[in-house]
């Protein structure tokens, strides 16, 4: 996508909220913030994010699930999975998440984003302890025999092109908030594991 970096938009003056997000985190009882999930196609990003979700229900907790299949079907329909359409698609989520952090919620992300520079790009949208990033970790031969949706096969015979972790690079993260390790623990562990972060580091 040509340009994406480079802001079209001129005479145009930000506008005030009437009611911050200090006042709709106050109003919640609770802070607001993105718990990024990343990780290759079957690692279990959707899965963790959902269980996780349903528990911070539970909690009274206001969140909201942004998942890249699902995201991809309205928002980002017009985007495919060349290099550059990746990166515009996490651009686009980094800045629908900083909405959803100033409406007061916990964003939960479930994106691929393969590209390390993309999710700098989207940490640094938002302030400190507002990015929490969840590397989904799990070898790609567990991915691949897990297969929910038959898309490492169809990548294998060629039928999908550019297929992350196969014809497409994934770009460990460097320094994530929380690992989890989905080939090694279950999903209820991984759910633990992310609630006790969040109440140790007085998020929840
Ligand atoms: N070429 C290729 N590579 C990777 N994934 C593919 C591809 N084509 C379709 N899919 C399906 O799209 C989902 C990934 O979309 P994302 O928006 O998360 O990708 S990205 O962050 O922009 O890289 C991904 O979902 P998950 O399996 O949940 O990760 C796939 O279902
Ligand atoms: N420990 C685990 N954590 C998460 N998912 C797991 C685990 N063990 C097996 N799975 C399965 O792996 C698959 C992961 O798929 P999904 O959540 O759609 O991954 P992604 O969103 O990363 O593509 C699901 O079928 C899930 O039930």
């Amino acid at each position: 996508m040509e340009g994406n970096l480079l802001s079209k938009s001129t005479n145009v003056v930000w506008h005030e909220q009437s009611i911050t997000k200090e006042d709709r985190r106050s109003q919640n009882g609770h802070n607001s913030f993105v718990l990024w999930f990343t990780g290759l196609s079957g690692s279990g990003k959707s899965t963790l994010a959902n269980a996780i979700a349903s528990r911070l229900y539970s909690e009274k907790v206001r969140n909201y699930v942004l998942d890249g299949d699902n995201v991809r079907h309205g928002l980002n329909k017009d985007l495919g999975f060349s290099e550059e359409d990746r990166t515009e698609n996490i651009r686009r989520i980094g800045e629908v998440s900083k909405l959803f952090v100033d409406a007061g919620q916990v964003v939960l992300t479930a994106f691929i984003s393969p590209f390390q520079a993309d999710r700098k790009l989207v940490r640094d949208l938002l302030a400190e302890k507002e990015f929490i990033e969840v590397y989904v970790k799990c070898p790609i031969d567990t991915c691949e025999e897990r297969d929910p949706k038959g898309l490492y096969e169809k990548a294998r015979q060629g039928i999908i092109k550019d297929f992350t972790g196969i014809s497409s690079p994934y770009e460990e993260p460097e320094n994530p908030e929380i690992v989890i390790e989905t080939n090694n623990s279950t999903i209820e562990e991984s759910v633990e594991q992310v609630i006790k972060y969040l109440k140790e580091n007085d998020l929840i």
